[in-house]
């Protein structure tokens, strides 16, 4: 039976096609030209302590919906003002996301001085045109949906449009091929996307392999600053955080016990 991983894939190829006979890559270069440049996202995140990219999850296959009032704009704001690093916005449906959420995101300013990612499931070069078309500072891909020819293909285009991806690995033998391909910013999602199990003793173990001249960020699973502490010895750059914000009954005050950020005046 395919997981659910095979399954998002498969309805991305669908909806590939169709946004591809829609929108064609000319008119996608147009927007792109029309943007700002796109913010450094490895530079966001490094500094003397963790960095914190907040994300704006409205749902998630594995728990469902996670919050009801749900305004991406306002996240952004909370986030961006409470010390977050950068914002990564999740435009895939399956998680209610739309690529919509994240232009908002931009074209509002809520996201302040602090890069934004976009979250999706890419595999195609048209994909992450479109997401600096649609005002993404940098983007994610996922090594476990992808070959390595197409990950060096990506990671290169990116460069090529001014954005650094986060490359999510989840084992020893995906963190291999994403300094194979050149990644600079390498994730470790302690979810296992395919059973949902969710580890911080996948960080644990796979950190100490990845080289010391790059980013590392530690995904999923991660809620308190005692996490925090938990991974900061590893050499963790940032953490990626989506469901301890969205659904904390203050997410301004989770945002600062993540970021140390002092209550805003
Ligand atoms: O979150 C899921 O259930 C999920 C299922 C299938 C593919 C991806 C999934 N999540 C994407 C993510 O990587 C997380 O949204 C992100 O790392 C934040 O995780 P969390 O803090 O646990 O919400």
């Amino acid at each position: 039976m395919p997981s659910i991983l095979d399954r998002i894939v498969a309805k991305k190829r669908e909806e590939l096609a169709a946004s591809m006979a829609a929108v064609p890559l000319s008119a996608l270069q147009d927007a792109i030209a029309a943007r700002p440049l796109p913010l450094d996202f490895p530079a966001a995140l490094r500094g003397d302590r963790i960095r914190l990219i907040a994300e704006i999850k409205k749902a998630s296959p594995s728990k469902g919906l996670l919050r009801e009032d749900f305004h991406p704009t306002e996240l952004a704001a909370t986030y961006s003002g409470n010390g977050a690093a950068a914002i990564s916005v999740i435009t895939d449906g399956h998680f209610l996301g739309a690529p919509s959420h994240l232009t908002s995101v931009k074209e509002s300013g809520a996201s302040g001085s602090v890069p934004v990612l976009r979250k999706d499931f890419l595999f195609d070069p048209y994909q992450v045109c479109e997401a600096r078309a649609i005002g993404a500072d940098t983007f994610l891909l996922i090594v476990d949906i992808l070959s390595p020819s197409q990950l060096s293909e990506l990671i290169h285009l990116g460069s090529e449009l001014g954005m650094t991806p986060l490359v999510e690995t989840h084992d020893a033998e995906e963190i291999a091929t994403a300094v194979k391909a050149g990644a600079e910013v390498i994730g470790i999602n302690n979810r296992d996307l395919h059973t949902f199990v969710t580890d911080l003793a996948t960080t644990e173990s796979l950190a100490p392999l990845i080289p010391a001249d790059k980013v590392i960020v530690s995904e999923s699973g991660i809620s308190t600053p005692q996490d925090l502490a938990r991974l900061e010895p590893l050499g963790v750059h940032a953490v990626l955080v989506g469901e301890a914000l969205v659904t904390a009954a203050d997410t301004a005050a989770k945002v600062r016990s993540l970021t140390g950020a002092p209550v805003p005046v």
